[in-house]
């Protein structure tokens, strides 16, 4: 709706409408001219040969006494027929090439971008004549020609559109929801680069004009008695200091048709701020005949030993372990850096190669989250065990959906994928979940699109996503970060409403510890990618013992807050992933050094409260003197 509304209203202004009518009198004439003068621009008159331009021959003969003017406009439906013909295939072949990374995977997507970026070096109009002598003469061999040599660039074009796409939430969770990758492309990545595409192959088609004008007055394109500009150009220029208008006239009509198109493209990009693909976001789960096991405890997620690391090599996630049970709510928290997102990514199986992930144990209600898969059968078990028992809501509710879609059919997509519901019940269940995460007027609401909802609405309405299916976890990075408080709160209070009405887990990811502390069970505190501190979040304000989560806390303002003394903040900056070395990651900033914190990382120790520090606070290791250390 709003995209047409934009359309329109690129139209309204004056270049979108100058363009927009001369190429729609390009388009209408070449439509026309074919079927009202065909007669006249074929009449041989051996009687008026070449002659210049009179009333009765507005722009002369030719060599055999045919009516200039009216072969100029029949030509037109040849030139623009087999330029938009080419441009389509260029725009074809680009998709096919531009759009492997995602169809193929990363190792056969890098050989296309290889491959594109090669081609792209070439310049376009070598390339066509390169592959004109491969296809050999004519209008077939041409358009094969040059829709081939302009596919590299729409190839380029398509890569970097798809990739800006690809990375957004909405297609993470599609990924997370199991998906397939065809379909991913088809609704969630095409849709949302259609309008630069087609924006671009608009323009792209005037060049394409001139480029299949050149090919024809080279003789390598039309052949007689067919024609186009290009033929009509070449055959005038033997005679083009007696007669210019012969010459000149098609010559004029490519430069307008070339320009109504590029025009009309510039002013379309300019109108829709081409190619300002929009934020999405989330996905999630789905249905019922899931066969979970989690019997022996009620863990629902197991981590232990999760490592996440990158080329350099860097790892920012360093052996974390934590296990999260049956309508838990689990927070992690730490500074920005500390590897709280890489884990749930890790956890969501969302680390893309060359990022590895590792761990000694990664399962998911008793299901292994990781290493090769045996055979197809266990693959597809796990992907419907991730698509409908698993719920990730990310950070910013703007790129949490679609732009292009209903927000109620993106929630419907799930189910109809997981649990196989019809159209019909899955938008009813959708509509039923929009009521459930409280979304007023859920009906109506469901036939929105993502943008005619609030942030807050948005965020709620992911949520009801991952209740789409019975979800057993909900991992939330960061939820609530981009909204204001009051917002903030509702969607908050929504967590826990869901955790006590459907004993779902949740891990919520956060850099307010108060947050955290507010509504979770159990806090886990971050720091350069471990856990330095596992405790109950009763505990938090009283029973804090590592220095850092102490720290944190003391960094908070409350209503006591003297506001002419400057905040408290924790000294120093948060280690670098590639700069942590020896002994404990913390030890620089760290107030309470003993001797073994340069040497050796501390394990996290402890039963239901698990510290990871050679001097925790609170209950004063007596036998160890702290160093107190001067602050970076
Ligand atoms: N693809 C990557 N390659 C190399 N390093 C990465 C990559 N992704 C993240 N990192 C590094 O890993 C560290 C942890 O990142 P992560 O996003 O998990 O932090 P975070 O605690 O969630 O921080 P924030 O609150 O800012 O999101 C950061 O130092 C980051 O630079």
């Amino acid at each position: 709706m709003a995209r047409r509304t934009r359309w329109i209203a690129v139209l309204r202004t004056p270049v979108g409408a100058g363009a927009g009518v001369l190429l729609l009198a390009v388009l209408l004439l070449a439509l026309v001219a074919p079927l009202l003068w065909s007669d006249q621009a074929s009449a041989i008159d051996t009687e008026h040969l070449l002659e210049g331009m009179s009333s009765q021959h507005w722009l002369g003969t030719d060599s055999l006494g045919r009516d200039i003017f009216y072969r100029v406009l029949v030509a037109s439906r040849t030139s623009i027929m087999l330029a938009l013909l080419a441009t389509a295939l260029g725009v074809f072949i680009g998709l096919l090439l531009g759009t492997a990374p995602v169809l193929l995977g990363r190792r056969f997507g890098r050989l296309t971008t290889a491959i594109v970026n090669i081609a792209v070096a070439f310049p376009g109009l070598l390339l066509a004549l390169f592959f004109a002598v491969i296809f050999g003469v004519g209008a077939k061999g041409a358009v094969l020609a040059i829709g081939l040599a302009g596919a590299p660039a729409f190839a380029r074009l398509t890569q970097t559109l798809v990739a800006g796409i690809a990375e957004r939430d909405f297609v993470a969770a599609a990924r997370i929801a199991g998906v397939g990758r065809f379909r991913i492309l088809l609704r969630h990545i095409l849709p949302n680069i259609a309008e630069p595409l087609v924006v671009n192959a608009t323009i792209g088609a005037g060049g394409v004009l001139l480029a299949f004008a050149g090919l024809s007055f080279l003789g390598l394109g039309v052949q007689p008695p067919a024609y186009d500009w290009g033929r009509l150009m070449g055959e005038s220029l033997n005679g083009i200091y007696v007669h210019p208008a012969a010459a000149l006239a098609p010559g004029v009509a490519v430069v307008i048709a070339g320009l109504a198109f590029n025009l009309f493209g510039e002013a379309v990009a300019k109108g829709l701020g081409v190619p300002a693909v929009l934020g999405p976001r989330l996905r999630v789960p789905v249905p019922e005949t899931v066969p979970a096991a989690p019997v022996d405890d009620e863990a629902v997620l197991v981590v232990k030993d999760l490592r996440v690391s990158f080329p350099g090599p860097v790892t920012p996630v360093r052996g974390v372990s934590f296990t999260i049970h049956k309508g838990e709510i689990v927070g992690v928290v730490g500074e920005s850096g500390s590897g709280k997102s890489l884990t749930a990514l890790a956890v969501a199986g969302l680390i893309e190669s060359p990022g590895q992930v590792s761990a000694s144990e990664l399962s998911f209600l008793g299901a292994p989250l990781l290493g090769r898969l045996a055979d197809r059968a266990t693959a597809a078990t796990r992907r419907r065990l991730l698509g409908t028992s698993f719920a990730m809501v990310f950070q910013d509710p703007m790129t949490s959906f679609n732009p292009t879609k209903r927000i109620g059919v993106q929630l419907a997509e799930g189910a109809r994928e997981h649990q196989g519901l019809s159209r019909r019940q899955a938008m009813a269940r959708a509509v039923d979940r929009l009521r459930a995460v409280r979304v007023p007027a859920a009906e109506r609401r469901a036939r929105q699109y993502p943008h005619e909802f609030s942030g807050g609405m948005r965020q709620r309405a992911m949520i009801g996503m991952g209740l789409m299916g019975a979800p057993a976890l909900i991992v939330a990075d960061e939820p609530t970060t981009a909204l204001d408080v009051t917002v903030q709160r509702q969607v908050l209070r929504l967590l826990e409403t869901i955790r006590e009405t459907d004993e779902v887990a949740v891990l919520l990811i956060s850099h307010d510890i108060t947050v955290v502390a507010q509504v979770c069970d159990r806090v886990l505190v971050m720091y350069a990618g471990r856990i330095v501190e596992d405790l109950a979040a009763s505990e938090l304000l009283s029973g804090a013992r590592h220095p850092y989560t102490r720290a944190l806390l003391a960094a908070v303002p409350d209503l006591d807050t003297p506001l002419d003394e400057p905040l408290a903040v924790i000294p120093g900056r948060p280690v670098e992933p590639s700069a942590v070395g020896a002994g404990c990651a913390y030890k620089v900033r760290c107030e309470f050094l003993v001797g073994a914190c340069a040497s050796k990382d501390p394990e996290l120790v402890g039963e239901s409260h698990r510290v990871a520090c050679w001097n925790p606070q609170g209950h004063p290791l007596l036998s160890i003197e702290p160093i107190r250390t001067g602050q970076r």
